[in-house]
């Protein structure tokens, strides 16, 4: 089957990676700069980005790597340097053969900078590129929210394979969603799931490890009988998506249910499997443009989970336009069968304003 090696560096490099993050959740201090457009990035975020890219580079040199951040403000910071490479040198799998999969250590401050800095191709419709979002909720995560590593292989702009490290999800798929889910993010034993998706070859969920890869189920979206009945997902931050357009869409659809609000693509991976049906994000500017790495990832896993994921004008996400979706305006994905009747509804609100 193809891709097999992709997916088994991609969930053990985002696995690997969450127990450098799982550690900086826990700390008081998670040395927190202010980017130049004013969202938070991490030395969680900084140690994600160098160990999975570690991990590509060194299985696939050829690979292009579309990543969130970039090592600029670190060269002139040294005492955040030092945390983060500290952090780097200490995340190590408790599997030896996983280890030498995912290739040798980084071996100094300046080798992580410039992994970390690998992360800046420009994206595009041709060739083979990774797209990484290291900390993707970043601003959960400093909540104490949810959060997620997302990884995804996207060739000649379509993605291939998908993989989210969720830390603070429950392990159990058929779980019903929490209405306090996004709210106390916990990583306490026995939490914490991977989802991973091959195009074609489905959608699966296991538990987080700190070794090898435990065992993977298959997982589905959980068909909607009624959709008065659907649980629908969106951002915690308003600034995010908006809230009101998605409160009057689940009014349109006779949706009761509250939302369920939580940070990141966790969103994705929770109505994949079932446990939440709809994700709603409506743009609030109208300049913003979403990032590839924040839905590559989540778009396959619920497209082979059996849903539907388009913008808020039917299209499909178009991961080739570069590192933003440049042409695509909000996500609205649903399972297959009511998809068109949850787009119909978005398209009356938006029309209607
Ligand atoms: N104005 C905006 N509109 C939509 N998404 C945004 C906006 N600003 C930041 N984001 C991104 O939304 C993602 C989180 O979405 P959610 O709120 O649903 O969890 C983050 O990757 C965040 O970027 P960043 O990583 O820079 O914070
Ligand atoms: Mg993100
Ligand atoms: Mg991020
Ligand atoms: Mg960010």
């Amino acid at each position: 089957m193809p891709y097999q090696k992709e997916l088994k560096v991609a969930e053990l490099a985002v696995q690997r990676a969450t127990l450098l993050t799982k550690q900086v959740f826990h700390e008081k201090a998670k040395g927190t700069l202010s980017k130049d457009d004013k969202s938070p990035v991490t030395i969680g975020d900084f140690g994600a980005q160098a160990l999975i890219i570690q991990a590509i580079r060194h299985n696939f040199p050829q690979d292009e790597i579309v990543g969130e951040e970039e090592a600029s403000t670190l060269r002139q910071n040294k005492d955040l340097t030092k945390q983060i490479w500290s952090l780097v040198e200490g995340a190590r799998l408790d599997d030896a053969e996983a280890e030498s999969e995912l290739g040798g250590p980084l071996e100094s401050t300046e080798q992580m900078l410039q992994a970390i800095d690998a992360g800046n191709s420009g994206g595009g419709a041709k060739g083979r590129i990774w797209a990484l979002d290291p900390i993707d909720g970043t601003k959960g995560f400093l909540r104490g929210g949810q959060y997620a590593v997302c990884l995804a292989l996207i060739e000649d702009g379509d993605v291939k394979v998908g993989v989210l490290g969720c830390p603070n999800l429950p392990v159990d798929d058929s779980a019903p969603l929490a209405a306090d889910v996004g709210e106390h993010g916990t990583d306490e034993e026995g939490k914490g799931v991977l989802f991973a998706a091959v195009q074609g070859q489905g959608a699966t969920s296991r538990p987080l490890s700190r070794g090898s890869l435990k065992p993977s189920q298959s997982i589905n979206m959980k068909p909607v009988k009624d959709i008065t009945d659907a649980t629908f997902c969106e951002s915690v931050e308003a600034g995010h998506s908006s809230h009101a357009d998605q409160a009057a869409i689940a009014k349109k659809l006779g949706i009761t249910r509250t939302s369920v609000r939580m940070d990141s693509q966790a969103k994705y991976g929770s109505i994949a499997r079932g446990a939440g049906d709809l994700y709603l994000r409506l743009p609030v500017s109208k300049t913003y443009q979403e990032k590839i790495w924040d839905h590559a990832a989540g778009d396959l896993i619920v497209r082979e989970a059996g849903g539907q994921v388009t913008d808020a004008e039917g299209k499909r996400l178009d991961f080739s336009k570069g590192r933003t979706l440049a042409e695509n305006k909000g996500v609205v994905a649903a399972p297959k069968a009511v998809h068109e009747q949850v787009l119909t509804a978005v398209m009356e609100v938006l029309g209607s304003k």
